[in-house]
């Protein structure tokens, strides 16, 4: 299998262009952080995350239950993109939504560290599947990626993609844990040339995570991906994502190097458990706690 990615795309990272580009996009978003169709564009692509020790049935549930009762408590607002929970928590969330537009994610293949066996890796999206994901979200082999074992990674991709059949896969490439943008670059060709359907920045279980360095060398790499390969791939920022300026700075991000028809739910989302109701807040001009209420805890 040749893997030489230096090759075929252009690993090479201007920092120089990546601090200007980056600049411009800043003073962009900040004139946008109170667009209200702007950030209701970025809620309509948010996937409503919950990924704690302490998730059980009772809360699965009910997060299917508040996106399920969504668009009655607040018309004229799209609902979220998707329920983002980990495996464990798909059949609740499944036997719970009644919102047929909201799709079901699951975090899988030994989320968040992916160190566990690829055996392992595989049953658990097939098993997420069954259980009735839609979506799966799985992390590259760090390790292995780190210590130059290209092969390593790229293969356990392509074996997820193959029991993932048609459900999407987003690929986290956990950037705050790559030492270079270059790195960042060649991780992000790897996962598309394996099918990454998404290529996303974070667990959230990490520091740094979602940065718009890295969130804009992603985007070059997947506009230079459908330049060469006519396939789009989508984008998730994830992790630390918590406030209207930083939803309005990766939408501008994606906006302007991947232009318009990347903005919509099938090729860009955002990994957040906490942005959902802080958008709303400042969309409706009003502190809202709809999804972080008491009831649904730890949120
Ligand atoms: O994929 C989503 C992330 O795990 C959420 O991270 P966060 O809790 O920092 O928003």
């Amino acid at each position: 299998m040749d893997l030489s990615f230096e090759d075929k795309f252009n690993i090479e990272v201007e920092a120089a262009e990546v601090e200007k580009a980056i600049n411009k996009f800043k003073d962009i978003a900040q004139s946008r952080k109170g667009d209200v169709e702007i950030l209701k564009r970025c809620f309509s692509m948010i996937d409503l995350t919950t990924l704690n020790t302490t998730d059980g049935y009772e809360r699965g549930k009910l997060f299917a239950e508040k996106v399920s009762q969504f668009p009655n408590q607040f018309p004229g607002m799209p609902n979220v993109a998707a329920i983002c929970v980990y495996p464990s928590l798909v059949a609740a969330v499944k036997e719970n939504l009644s919102a047929p537009s909201v799709k079901i994610a699951s975090v899988a293949a030994g989320f968040p560290a992916s160190q566990t066996f690829l055996e392992i890796k595989l049953s658990e999206c097939e098993m997420a599947l069954e259980q009735g994901a839609d979506e799966l979200d799985v992390v590259i082999s760090v390790g292995s990626f780190l210590e130059g074992d290209y092969f390593t990674v790229f293969s356990e991709l392509q074996q997820i993609k193959e029991v993932a059949e048609n459900a999407k896969v987003k690929v986290i490439l956990e950037t705050g844990a790559l030492p270079s943008l270059e790195d960042i670059k060649l991780a992000s060709f790897l996962a598309m040339e394996a099918g990454a359907d998404f290529i996303k920045t974070s667990t959230g279980k990490l520091e740094p995570a979602a940065t718009p360095e890295a969130v804009y060398v992603m985007c070059l790499a997947i506009k230079e991906f459908h330049e060469k390969t006519g396939r789009m791939v989508g984008m998730k920022p994830a992790g630390g994502v918590s406030n209207s300026y930083d939803a309005a700075l990766f939408y501008t991000i994606v906006e302007q190097v991947l232009g318009q028809e990347w903005l919509y739910t099938g090729l860009f989302r955002f990994g957040t458990s906490k942005l959902a109701d802080i958008l709303l807040s400042d969309i409706l001009g009003k502190e809202v706690k709809y999804f972080s209420q008491s009831s649904i805890a730890k949120y």
